[in-house]
């Protein structure tokens, strides 16, 4: 995600997120929200997220699949936003969900996602979680390897149940992402290799009576800004199951994953008509019901971080030091992402700029928000967004540092709600037990 291209400019920045602009005194507006008001009255940092985005992009999405007459369903990735509010945005938009805990089952039935629209991935899937996707009647289970197979057959038939399954095939193609999201690669721990995939295929169709298996899954990586990957995962997946209807097999269903990723930083991201037109040209023809599990795209640009300046530090560098963390938003620290950072007064002149560091407060050297980043003058007190952290941004947060959790304000058109209270301090010491048998000073 690090790269040599010259950041965007601000004004860039803007153009290229439709749902922010800057209003005068009301500074940077979303979706006709004004953030400061928000930061003003929910204090910082504090985590920002409008349904009218959400809703804007599922109708996107779904619209890409409809103009090329593709019958696909769509099961927003869960583990990208999994706050119930967004969740029932998304249901009433039509979208089903895409888990890979229990917890996030029982999030998706809270929020109204039906059961039949609910598929569960994921690699360490526990007897438990098993139980519970089967009791529930979910779509389908997406299994991952030849031991977790025989675990769900023998644990359906002890429940009397047929559990409806695809295999999520480990095609061996690299998704041009960061490595510590890819996740198609066969040194990468998911799926089953795809070579392995006919004969065990052939063998769980006729033989095992605890399992219906109606297809195939693939998901490649995230974060994918070029289409050759997804051409090529489809189309592997095309060749198998040509393989295994040749071989008199049933394939009734595919699903092919998530992946689509954004232009954080200016990249020629392809949009959802790209995703549409390769899954027409390489699986349009197998009359199969499709599947897809997109997160970020959806997410991230509806969500917002604001963060107040502490301080600015001036040193070898011009630090300007915020009050949100990587305890917050730990994509930079983790795999050195950018987000873009705006601030929330309307600047005087947008071109006006300083080169600094934006960073946490948190004793990491790591916690470091944008390095030698052109940004207009901020001083103690002033109030900055950083975008697009609607995905990956609250459901990877902690609380590090003994940073109790940042609130979450949904905004839609001119309605707000706080959807997250700010955690207190107390609440996060309430937590925990000390033993009344340590000696005590
Ligand atoms: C199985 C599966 N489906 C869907 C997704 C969602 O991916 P993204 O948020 O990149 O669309 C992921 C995350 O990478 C995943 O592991
Ligand atoms: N957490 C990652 C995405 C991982 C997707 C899960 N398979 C990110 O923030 O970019």
């Amino acid at each position: 995600m690090t790269s040599t291209r010259p950041d965007p400019t601000l004004q860039t920045l803007l153009n290229n997120h439709s749902n922010l602009s800057y209003e005068g005194s009301k500074g940077l507006v979303m979706d006709g929200t004004s953030l400061t008001d928000i930061a003003k009255q929910h204090g910082t940092p504090s985590w920002v997220i409008s349904a009218e985005t959400l809703r804007r992009r599922a109708l996107a999405l779904q619209d890409a699949f409809k103009t090329q007459n593709l019958p696909v369903h769509c099961h927003f990735a869960v583990k990208a936003q999994d706050h119930q509010a967004c969740l029932a945005v998304l249901a009433h938009c039509g979208f089903g969900a895409d888990v890979v805990s229990g917890g996030e089952l029982q999030r998706a039935l809270a929020a109204g996602m039906k059961a039949r629209d609910i598929v569960f991935s994921g690699i360490g899937k526990t007897d438990e979680e098993l139980e519970l996707a089967i009791s529930q009647q979910i779509g389908q289970i997406n299994v991952e390897s030849v031991e977790e197979l025989h675990r769900l057959d023998a644990i359906a038939r002890k429940m009397q149940r047929r559990a409806r399954i695809a295999f999520r095939v480990n095609p061996d193609i690299d998704a041009q992402t960061h490595s510590k999201i890819t996740t198609g690669r066969a040194e990468d721990k998911f799926g089953i290799a795809h070579d392995a995939i006919p004969a065990l295929y052939r063998k769980t169709q006729t033989e095992m009576t605890g399992v219906e298996l109606v297809g195939l899954a693939v998901h490649l990586g995230s974060q994918m800004v070029t289409e050759a990957p997804f051409r090529k995962g489809y189309e592997r997946i095309a060749s198998l199951v040509r393989t295994l209807r040749a071989d008199g097999l049933h394939v009734s269903d595919i699903d092919c994953g998530g992946g689509l990723g954004i232009a954080y930083r200016n990249e020629q991201a392809p949009p959802p008509t790209m995703l549409a037109s390769v899954i027409a040209e390489t699986l349009g023809d197998l009359d199969v019901r499709l599947h897809v599990e997109p997160g970020r795209w959806l997410a991230a640009p509806a969500g917002v971080l604001l963060a107040r300046v502490i301080d600015v530090k001036d040193a070898a560098r011009r630090f300007v030091i915020i009050d949100a963390g990587m305890n917050e938003l730990v994509r930079p620290a983790m795999y050195d992402s950018w987000h873009g950072i705006l601030p929330l007064h309307t600047p005087e002149d947008l071109t006006a700029e300083e080169v600094v560091d934006v960073v946490g407060p948190i004793c990491e050297s790591s916690d470091i928000f944008a390095r030698q980043r052109h940004l207009p003058p901020l001083k103690k007190g002033d109030m900055v967004a950083l975008l697009d952290a609607g995905a990956y941004g609250t459901v990877m947060s902690s609380t590090y540092n003994s940073r109790p959790l940042a609130a979450q304000i949904m905004i839609d058109g001119d309605q707000q709600a706080v959807i997250r209270k700010r955690q207190t301090l107390d609440e996060l010491l309430a937590q925990e037990a000390v033993p009344d048998w340590l000696p005590r000073t």
